[in-house]
């Protein structure tokens, strides 16, 4: 049996590819393959010339034998170098089967520690590596899975001063970021430096991923060409993620950054892919294409001066908590004096306005529970709810009226949750007087009482 598939080798294909072994993948049946390649090897010298040496040939057999990749894939992907920025979520996945597969040079670059919260989807750090640089411990992890691949860690922020600089280094580039500006910064670099831009996000139980700049297909600012407004969009400390989530859309996006680089097309050149893993649906739409009067790729030439992205998109590149200030400071408790009104046992209800998931994690003890999002819809019912749950506690009236305070994880829907109860407030005289606490629960653990969860 050995002998009869040795034959269906095809061993050497001298006319196209000088010493380079082309396998007939239709012809070769099963993952037994691997043992004929060796014999193949073994029995025919000519095949020693192949710039694949044995180790590389047994490594790598399983793709090897697959047709659309071979021994032409295999080398072009030795020769490749791909910038990974972000080593988060995505970043772990990207990093570990490119490792594996065998990209010659991996780029990692993140400013960033590792979190106790990051492990449940960071997968290639681990616990004894907890405040130490994500872009390092990705390389020392993937130096014991593949020691070929040339690592290179980059421990610091990607901003507009650098980034032309490290990109231009790398043939495909992986945006595995968070946040708005990077990614504008990111495809503006990419634009200018004319690199592929294989970008994918994931966030609660969904996934996009597509490539831009790429085979005449359109850029990121093709299709957005102004950034959100900054308060509708979400991180995953805010919004929450399944770990699986991104370990696929990362997975996705190492696939679709190994066809370019091994010399295969990408499939996601002006389409999107869109997962919902609650659904368990993938979806492909089309995208729109190049728009002809894009600022940076209708003439790059020009777009050589990256712009101040933090100031475009309205957020920061790097903080993970973005601070709102939508209250005075007389508006505001902070955690100190919130707990000399409880030791002083000042009357007021404590409102706290974080969603279900969060308050059923944690809260404090006392406190009184309707989620922003129900005191938004600001209908009868919940102005109801509100206000029963003060009458409930008429004898707290002060001379001034009701003291109400919100609280939430750090400070931000608190004040939301202020100016909707003063917009109530203002209807209902008399009705409560309402301030927040500035930094929320997070600050409560933090500055008065560190028995309280962290999340
Ligand atoms: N401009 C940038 N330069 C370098 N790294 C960046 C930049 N922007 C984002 N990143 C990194 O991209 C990664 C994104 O990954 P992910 O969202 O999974 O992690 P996280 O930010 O640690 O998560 P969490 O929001 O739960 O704290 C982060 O490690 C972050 O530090
Ligand atoms: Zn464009």
């Amino acid at each position: 049996m050995a002998e009869k598939e040795t034959d269906s080798l095809t061993l050497v294909d001298r006319s196209t590819e000088r010493n380079t072994a082309v396998f007939h993948g239709t012809k070769v049946k099963s993952c037994s393959s691997l043992l004929h390649l060796h014999e193949a090897h073994e029995l025919l010298p000519e095949l020693s010339k192949t710039s694949l040496s044995n180790p590389e040939i047994l490594r790598y057999s399983r793709q090897l034998v697959l047709p659309e990749f071979g021994v032409k894939g295999q080398l072009n992907l030795s020769k490749a170098s791909v910038l990974v920025i972000g080593c988060g979520g995505l970043g772990c996945p990207v990093a570990q089967y490119l490792a594996a597969a065998g990209i010659g040079r991996l780029g990692l670059l993140d400013y960033d520690v590792v979190e106790l919260s990051n492990l449940h989807r960071q997968v290639l750090h681990g616990e004894n590596r907890l405040g130490t640089s994500k872009s390092i411990s990705i390389a020392k992890t993937l130096r014991k899975l593949n020691s070929t691949v040339d690592y290179v860690p980059y421990h610091m922020i990607l901003n507009p001063k650098n980034a032309l600089k490290i990109i231009q280094q790398y043939d495909v580039i992986a945006d595995c970021s968070d946040n708005v500006a990077t990614r504008y910064l990111i495809n503006d670099a990419c634009v200018v430096a004319n690199k592929p831009l294989v970008s994918a996000s994931a966030l609660r139980w969904e996934g996009q991923l597509t490539v831009y700049n790429y085979q005449q297909g359109p850029c990121y600012r093709c299709l957005f060409p102004t950034p959100p407004p900054s308060e509708t969009v979400t991180n995953c400390a805010d919004g929450g993620v399944l770990g699986i989530v991104p370990g696929i859309m990362g997975s996705m996006q190492a696939l679709e950054v190994l066809k370019i680089a091994s010399g295969i097309a990408s499939s996601y050149c002006g389409v999107m892919l869109m997962f919902d893993a609650l659904d368990g649906r993938f979806r492909n739409i089309r995208i729109r294409g190049k728009k002809p009067n894009c600022v940076v790729c209708s003439n790059p030439t020009e777009f050589s001066v990256l712009q101040d992205y933090e100031a475009f998109c309205g957020s920061s590149a790097s903080d993970k908590c973005r601070m709102l200030n939508l209250l005075s400071s007389e508006e505001r408790l902070s955690v100190q004096e919130y707990k000399t009104i409880l030791d002083d046992r000042v009357p007021h209800i404590l409102l706290d306005v974080r969603p279900q998931p969060e308050y059923d994690i944690c809260r404090l003890a006392h406190s009184v529970h309707i989620p922003l999002n129900r005191l938004e819809e600001k209908t009868e019912k919940w102005i109801s709810v509100l206000k029963t749950k003060v009458s409930e506690l008429s004898h707290l009236q002060n001379k001034e009226g009701k003291n109400v305070i919100v609280i939430c994880k750090l400070g931000n829907d608190s004040q939301k949750a202020v100016k909707i109860l003063q917009e109530i407030s203002g209807k209902e005289t008399d009705l409560l007087v309402a301030k927040d606490i500035q930094g929320g629960l997070l600050a409560w653990s933090k500055n008065i009482d560190p028995t309280f969860p962290q999340y």
